[in-house]
């Protein structure tokens, strides 16, 4: 669909881990399509969410966080990202002001220095330090890059936001309306019911199970003359103790994933939902960069 004088384009979000990418975007799009943890990098896969208005549609691009590649999976999300970086209108560099400059920072900005798309330094959380403390550590970012624009913001409360949105839409091209009014993300619910479960996995199980938990939806499907559909789905992880962890004492701990995930895939299915978890060990499996297309990091999509 194209209109006259309406404007569309593609946004990517990058920052360090835990500076408030997923919250700023569950904000925007208004619905819980990207994982939140506290802890970090949890966002390894790209998520998009499409916010239209009458006259725009952004689509953003949640791009992993670029970190300096420890193992290979680092190496394979930062060719991504990378990738990712030169097709978009515009990029959204999303900084922690509570954190203040770090040397992830210093690196990302490299990066941002090989692409030619302009870029927004957005200083999050805001709601944390005092407004004498922002321009100073704006100044630092800027004599490092020169920002298109710089806008505060608290993802968490709202501040900003808006103006945020407005001076996206300024940047972006006429464009045409590439999704659906009602469409928030691209990703086929498979994915979305993956991230759910992986993030009721790592909330419940806090400091025992690191990041290393993959979740393979094996089959949904809603039978014939049911109202009930049925999602079966593999949590993988990398050791047999963590294996345990997972099932937890009598399946006690699985059984609170399933049901707190099915909570949620409910809600997004609109439909009751049967869930069945399983969990398998698979050594090492960040390492094996076939076994991540598996999990459906497919670089040829990006
Ligand atoms: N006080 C405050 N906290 C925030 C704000 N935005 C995000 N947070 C918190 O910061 C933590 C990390 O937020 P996320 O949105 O998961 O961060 P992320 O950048 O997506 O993290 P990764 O998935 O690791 O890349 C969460 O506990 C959020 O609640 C903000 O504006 N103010």
């Amino acid at each position: 669909m194209s209109r006259e004088g309406f404007k569309s384009g593609f946004v990517s979000i990058i920052g360090r881990p835990n500076v408030g990418k997923s919250t700023f975007l569950n904000r925007v799009i208004g619905q819980k399509i990207a994982i939140m943890s506290d802890k970090p990098q949890t966002t390894r896969n790209k998520i998009q969410g499409v916010y239209t208005t009458d006259d725009a549609q952004i689509i953003f691009i949640d791009t992993p966080g670029i970190h300096k590649p420890k193992h290979k999976l680092g190496d394979f999300m930062m060719k991504v990202a990378q990738n990712a970086l030169k097709e978009v209108d515009i990029i959204l560099f999303m900084i922690n002001a509570e954190e203040g400059f770090g040397r992830g920072d210093a690196f990302i900005i490299e990066r941002l220095k090989e692409v030619n798309t302009p870029v927004f330094l957005v200083v999050n959380k805001i709601d944390q330090v005092h407004p004498d403390d922002l321009l100073p550590l704006i100044d630092r970012y800027r004599a490092l890059y020169s920002f298109a624009e710089v806008v505060p913001i608290s993802a968490l409360q709202g501040n900003n936001v808006e103006t945020l949105i407005e001076q996206i839409k300024s940047y972006l091209p006429e464009g045409p309306q590439y999704y659906p009014t009602d469409q928030v993300t691209d990703h086929p619910e498979r994915f979305i019911i993956a991230e759910l479960i992986r993030e009721k996995a790592l909330h419940l199980t806090r400091e025992e199970v690191p990041h290393s938990i993959a979740v393979v939806i094996d089959s949904i499907e809603r039978r014939e003359d049911s109202h009930t559909v049925y999602v079966g789905a593999t949590i993988i992880v990398e050791r047999d103790s963590q294996k345990g962890i997972i099932i937890g004492k009598q399946g006690r701990m699985l059984k609170e994933i399933g049901q707190r995930a099915r909570v949620d895939i409910e809600a997004l299915l609109g439909s009751k939902v049967f869930l069945e978890l399983w969990v398998k060990v698979q050594k090492d499996w960040r390492n094996k960069l076939s076994q991540l297309r598996d999990f459906g990091f497919r670089e040829d999509e990006y």
